[in-house]
């Protein structure tokens, strides 16, 4: 990612020389990040790279030890973070839900903002249509009565993407989303991804894996961490070559681009 990415329309979200140091470990080290919309990043990197860390800074979820962030305009630390986390869908893998919540529920608690649903609290006919549709648009239309908790890894997974579209937020952030799917569950998460970002052209989304088998073929942009560094951001042509990639993960890695999925593999010794 880069302050200097393509010029169309404002960011919804720009981080500028950040800093994040926690026990005294500085985690994000001088990170630029810029999202606009309709735009959809990987962010990629070894374990214990940033990742994570830098997309919870993205979904106003931590403060910058250095430098600004800046979320549809407002600088963080100068406004409501609640407020502007409702611009924010953010998919991780700890959704801390333990109650069997129908699918349907699951995915309007998204409207609530809560785990579970509020104590007489009741959704609006508008926010059960909305809830239906996107269950709809992701597939999952016959887990609108399944109880979360009989519910597969993979189901679950787009549940929460649901959840997360329920305010209509600007950005996306999916942390992880095809961790643990077997391939068919990996392929159905994928293609609801990319008829979402077909539906809603003015989306961004940030995808975090480790894997570029999971990336969708909508990927535009990618950016590479490693140590809390950006080694590389821009066009996802430009940024996921082998030279690059084997430089972020240290290990010689071929990459292939076919058909708009990527794909890695052990590489020769001397990067390309
Ligand atoms: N609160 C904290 N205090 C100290 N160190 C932390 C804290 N939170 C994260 N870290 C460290 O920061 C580094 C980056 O963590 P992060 O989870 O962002 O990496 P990641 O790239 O998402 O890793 P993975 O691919 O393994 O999920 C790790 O070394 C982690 O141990």
């Amino acid at each position: 990612m880069s302050a200097h990415g393509t010029d169309q329309g404002s960011p919804v979200i720009e981080a500028a020389d950040v800093d994040l140091v926690r026990s005294g470990k500085r985690i994000l080290d001088t990170v630029n990040v810029a999202v606009r919309p309709g735009e959809h990043w990987a962010l990629l990197g070894p374990n214990g790279a940033g990742k994570s860390t830098l997309l919870g800074l993205l979904g106003a979820q931590q403060h910058p030890t250095r430098g600004s962030v800046t979320v549809l305009g407002h600088r963080l630390g100068r406004v409501d973070v609640r407020e502007l986390r409702g611009h924010i869908g953010h998919v991780t893998p700890h959704h801390d839900l333990r109650s069997p919540l129908s699918g349907r529920n699951v995915v309007l608690t998204g409207a609530s903002g809560s785990i579970e649903l509020p104590p007489r609290w009741s959704p609006t006919p508008e926010q059960e249509r909305r809830a239906d549709s996107l269950m709809e648009s992701l597939g999952i239309a016959s887990l609108r009565e399944a109880p979360w908790t009989t519910l597969s890894h993979g189901e679950r997974g787009r549940v929460l993407i649901a959840r997360a579209l329920m305010p209509t937020p600007r950005l996306l952030l999916l942390d992880e989303p095809a961790a643990g799917l077997d391939v068919a569950a990996r392929e159905q998460l994928l293609s609801s991804l990319d008829r979402l970002t077909h539906e809603r052209p003015e989306l961004a989304t940030v995808l975090v894996t480790h894997h570029l088998e999971e990336l969708p073929a909508s990927t535009t942009h990618a950016a590479l961490l490693r140590g809390g560094q950006v080694v590389a951001a821009g066009e996802s042509g430009d940024v996921l070559t082998s030279k690059l990639v084997t430089t972020c993960f240290d290990h010689p890695i071929a990459i292939e681009h076919r058909d708009g999925r990527w794909n890695a593999r052990a590489g020769t010794a001397g990067p390309r």
